[in-house]
């Protein structure tokens, strides 16, 4: 990971030509993409296309081989991270806002901050993600959707540049999924946090998001949605016809044609089927 020089005014974030393999197999190649301030991001793709991956790349958890990733602020301090599947102990002994508060001790050293400081940071937070209400249950004892905005005060408390999600909206209802969405839109713009989220469903996230990175066949392509999601594009970026349709303001993205069973299998996984409200 390099400092930021390269990165653009306004600039969180800059993948540039950044490749990676795992175990000798190439896994993302020439993935290029920058993120500003206050955007929020989608990084779409199918099962295995590759998203936890660049997630992991861009916290400095793997190198790429080739390429380099700029981070404002040069790296991890100024990231925050709510991985995905985090498996919460029904019965762990640890109300919400404490382990929002665990936030803040991060990897900082030395005297730790005065406890009404603290408590009004925590405080501040967890008004941000509408959290209040709960605060003081039991972390196991909450709904995924409010797991989901405990583990995201978490991440946010030291304010980082860039924040990164891995699959924040599997797992939820459609209610809780909008929630988190819209708050997730208005965090990014209020405290100017460049926000990447991944998702294997786009259509959740089509008002809300400022810019796609869309990953399928080890490549991404990225910019706005009405740029990137689009027959010539998708079609480039798998190699195969794809087509797009747009139906009540929900996107299917489905492969015609696929020239054999393989290609097939391949074709079926990026089909997003539009979930009915
Ligand atoms: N250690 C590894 N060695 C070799 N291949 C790996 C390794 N870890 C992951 N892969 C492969 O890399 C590809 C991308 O995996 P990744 O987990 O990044 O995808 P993903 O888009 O996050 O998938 P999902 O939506 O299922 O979480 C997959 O084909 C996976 O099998």
């Amino acid at each position: 990971m390099t400092l930021s020089a390269v990165l653009a005014r306004g600039e969180v974030l800059a993948v540039r030509q950044a490749s990676v393999s795992l175990s000798g197999c190439c896994i993302l190649k020439n993935i290029d993409f920058t993120l500003e301030a206050g955007e929020l991001c989608g990084l779409i793709g199918a099962n295995g296309s590759g998203k936890t991956t660049l997630l992991r790349t861009i916290l400095g958890f793997l190198a790429p081989q080739s390429g380099n990733i700029s981070i404002e602020g040069g790296g991890r301090t100024s990231v925050g991270y709510v991985p995905q599947k985090f498996m919460l102990d029904p019965f762990m002994p640890m109300c919400a806002r404490d382990l929002v508060a665990l936030g803040l001790d991060g990897n900082r050293w030395g005297i730790p901050l005065p406890s009404k400081e603290r408590r009004q940071k925590v405080d501040e937070m967890l008004e941000a993600l509408e959290a209040t209400p709960f605060a003081d249950q039991r972390i196991g004892s909450l709904s995924g959707g409010q797991q989901q905005r405990i583990l995201i005060a978490h991440a946010m408390i030291r304010r980082p540049r860039l924040l990164l999600l891995d699959e924040p909206l599997a797992n939820l209802d459609i209610r809780s999924v909008a929630g988190i969405v819209a708050l997730l839109r208005r965090m990014s713009r209020e405290f100017q946090t460049a926000v990447l989220l991944s998702a294997h469903d786009m259509n959740p996230l089509l008002s809300a998001m400022d810019r796609i990175v869309y990953l399928a066949n080890g490549r991404a392509a990225s910019g706005s949605t009405g740029a990137v999601v689009r027959t010539e594009v998708l079609s480039q970026l798998y190699g195969y016809h794809i087509d797009v349709i747009r139906v009540h303001g929900r996107v299917i993205v489905v492969a015609a044609d696929a020239e054999d069973d393989a290609q097939a299998a391949i074709a079926r996984e990026p089909v997003h089927v539009a979930q009915v409200p």
